[in-house]
């Protein structure tokens, strides 16, 4: 997919299994709104293949939009409308639609559902959103970056939502900048970067395939001979950054690391502020791929 020079999709591969939470996980401008609105049909490709549902997005649309749902990254609703009209409109367009008053309850739209669309919060819309791309009982539901902007309670209905879809057999496609979303949700995460997928695999393939686990700590001060001493246990990865009133240690670490800290600690009477022994982070994953921050 390209507009005008700049190509936004590129030779991007990846199949969805049926019944699954599939994130596609990439920074700003990865492209990934665009490859969901290409399987959504909105965009037509300029190369490659496209099938969703067995169906062309394009010469099959008739066909394929009774069976999805879409929920946009921004609008998809009349300014004026009030949040109730629309879902009650989308509603009436599908064949066996979910109980409105149901998805209003459970999405926190109660309250707001005479409000004017342009009134209702980023939060309220991106629910309503979901309302919307969700009435129609899909069997496939592609969802685009589905809790910008929501608060964090929000957030952990909109999950619990969609991981009761997954319950039901229902397959859903998001996309997310956010790696705990992407970490806690999906079955399987696609990284993109720059029209490309440059990794694939389940969260914990992800974080655990390179590296053991990495040890953090933060202790109050640090003498040189105990720096020497802890650069010589943790190796040449250790990284030592100096914080505002205290010293933060982090490096790779397995268990008989872990026992070496340990004596180190009793041998330089140092007690940590704190300790945490944990796997990478989908975080950690792009920036040892990219060399950047996914946030950026
Ligand atoms: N309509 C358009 N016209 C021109 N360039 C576009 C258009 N839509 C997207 N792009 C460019 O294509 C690239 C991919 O954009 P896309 O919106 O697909 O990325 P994204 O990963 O969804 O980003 P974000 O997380 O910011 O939504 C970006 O460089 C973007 O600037």
């Amino acid at each position: 997919m390209r507009y005008g020079d700049k190509v936004a999709v590129d030779h991007l591969s990846f199949q969805v299994d049926r019944g699954t939470i599939t994130a596609v996980l990439g920074p700003n401008g990865a492209g990934k709104t665009t490859t969901l609105e290409t399987c959504e049909g909105y965009r037509k490709p300029q190369g490659g293949t496209v099938r969703v549902l067995g169906l062309d997005p394009q010469r099959d649309r008739r066909a394929l939009l009774p069976r999805i749902g879409v929920m946009l990254q921004s609008g998809g609703a009349w300014s004026g409308v009030k949040a109730m009209e629309m879902l009650d409109h989308v509603a009436r367009l599908h064949a066996h639609p979910l109980d409105t008053g149901m998805l209003y309850e459970r999405l926190g739209l109660a309250d707001c559902g005479r409000t004017p669309y342009r009134r209702l919060s980023g939060g309220q819309q991106q629910r309503l959103g979901l309302a919307m791309a969700l009435v129609g009982r899909p069997e496939l539901v592609f969802v685009d970056e589905p809790t910008a902007g929501m608060d964090p309670m929000a957030r952990r209905t909109t999950w619990e939502l969609l991981e009761e879809l997954r319950g039901d057999g229902v397959t859903v496609v998001l996309t997310t900048h956010h790696m705990d979303e992407a970490e806690r949700l999906s079955d399987l995460v696609h990284i993109i970067d720059r029209g490309r997928v440059i990794a694939s695999g389940t969260p914990r393939e992800l974080t655990s395939s390179h590296k053991e686990a990495t040890l953090r700590m933060v202790v109050p001060t640090l003498s040189g001979d105990a720096r020497t001493e802890l650069a010589q246990i943790l190796g040449d990865d250790v990284e030592i950054t100096a914080l505002d009133e205290a010293v933060q240690i982090s490096g790779p670490a397995d268990g008989s690391t872990l026992a070496a800290v340990a004596r180190w600690y009793e041998h330089h009477e140092v007690l940590p502020v704190s300790l945490t022994l944990g796997q990478r982070t989908l975080e950690d994953v792009f920036l040892e791929l990219t060399g950047r921050e996914i946030e950026a």
